[in-house]
């Protein structure tokens, strides 16, 4: 990859490459745009193939977390982390510790959380270095693991699309069809069997689908078939890139609704499910509840307010499928319009975020 022609294409400020030879780190830090405010989003750690695919990965949810952050209406820009390593094997204090010390050399352009193989311990641990890391421990007065956050925003906005689709947006007798369920699915299920769901999951791991069963009710089914099921609902909460060629012919839910980051494989997918009829609530709209909640941790957590603006999850993706409606295009594509249009609107403001040398982190703490 020409990583400088790459950047410029998707104009990404800044890439920091991490190596410290005593804990074995090796990270790569993408800041993609601090329009809006320091770039906020979660480090991932992940054994990949090659570097070439952890750099890719790294930009490609630094840019995500742009999205993300300008459709949530946070003053925020975005940014990822990806730690290379298993996390069920690599990790260690001076790791995450010496990780710590790269993001306060950044002095604040960019701010981190949780992702995929990384967890509160972690961020506590980083914490011992930098301020400029949040989803920490309720001990420190923080907002701790943000999943459960995230499980709300994707319940609300799972109403709004069934609002759109079904004419009311009560769950109540609805089938939804969930991929997956770990930490955000299991809070999913939680509040979609309190509102009289009827759950059908499946996991590679039997232990939690069992536990959805025994605890919810659910009827469990083998991974390669939950595509096929007769749902009104398909929730993709595993992976990305299940809205695809082979998935899309076999659904037969009116509403994609997920946790999923990159639920589309291609943009394509988007145009296609978009032909059918079906409803998809754009996925960086509809999981953006974690990112909401541990960003109140810059005002001094209060997890009230937090779930407030959570719920208005709701109310965003009502407005992306309003912008569908009357620009006549796909939700996938309303959404980058909603994101970016904030994006161009707040461009100009962007030196208030250092009016009179204060920054946005400044009212942390206080
Ligand atoms: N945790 C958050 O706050 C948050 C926020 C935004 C987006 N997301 C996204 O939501 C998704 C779920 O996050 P999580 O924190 O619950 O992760 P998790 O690892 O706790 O849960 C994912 C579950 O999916 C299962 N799974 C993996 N491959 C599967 C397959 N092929 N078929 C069926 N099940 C499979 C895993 O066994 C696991 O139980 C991820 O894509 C994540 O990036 C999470
Ligand atoms: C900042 C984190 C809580 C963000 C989360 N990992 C996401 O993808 O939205």
């Amino acid at each position: 990859m020409e990583l400088f022609t790459y950047m410029e294409k998707y104009d990404y400020e800044q890439l920091v490459f991490c190596q410290d030879k005593q804990s074995g780190l090796k990270a790569i830090i993408a800041i993609h745009d601090t329009t809006l405010g320091p770039a906020l989003g979660g480090t991932r750690m992940w054994t990949y193939a090659s570097e070439e695919a952890a750099i890719e990965d790294a930009l490609r949810l630094a840019k995500g977390m742009t999205y993300k952050n300008a459709a949530a209406g946070l003053n925020l820009g975005g940014g990822k982390t990806v730690i290379i390593g298993d996390p069920r094997k690599d990790k260690s204090e001076e790791l995450f510790r010496a990780f710590g010390r790269y993001i306060q050399g950044l002095n604040g352009r960019y701010i981190t959380a949780e992702d995929v193989g990384t967890t509160v311990a972690d961020m506590d641990l980083i914490h011992e270095e930098t301020d400029f890391v949040t989803g920490i421990s309720p001990a420190f007065g923080s907002s701790g693991n943000p999943s459960p956050v995230t499980a709300y925003g994707v319940y609300r906005g799972m109403k709004a699309a069934a609002k759109e689709a079904f004419g009311s947006d009560s769950l109540e007798g609805k089938v939804v069809a969930i991929q997956g369920v770990g930490n955000v699915a299991y809070t999913l299920c939680k509040y979609l069997h309190e509102e009289g769901a009827q759950l059908i999951v499946t996991d590679i791991n039997k232990e939690a689908v069992n536990r959805a069963v025994e605890d919810f009710g659910a009827k469990a089914v083998e991974p390669d078939e939950i595509y096929g099921v007769d749902c009104d609902i398909y929730a993709p909460c595993a992976l990305g890139a299940t809205v695809n060629d082979v998935t899309i012919p076999q659904l037969k839910a009116k509403v994609i609704a997920g946790s999923a980051n990159n639920q589309l494989k291609e943009a394509r997918h988007g145009d296609v499910i978009h032909e059918l009829g079906i409803v998809y609530a754009p996925d960086y709209v509809i999981n953006a509840g974690g990112v909401i909640n541990v960003a109140d941790e810059l005002y001094g957590y209060n997890q009230e307010r937090a779930m407030k603006k959570v719920e208005l999850i709701y109310d965003t993706i009502e407005k992306v499928i309003n912008i569908a409606k009357r620009d006549r295009i796909p939700t996938y594509q309303a959404a980058d319009r909603l994101a970016e249009e904030r994006i161009e609107k707040m461009r100009n403001s962007r030196s208030q975020f250092l009016q009179n040398g204060q920054h946005i982190l400044s009212r942390r703490n206080k």
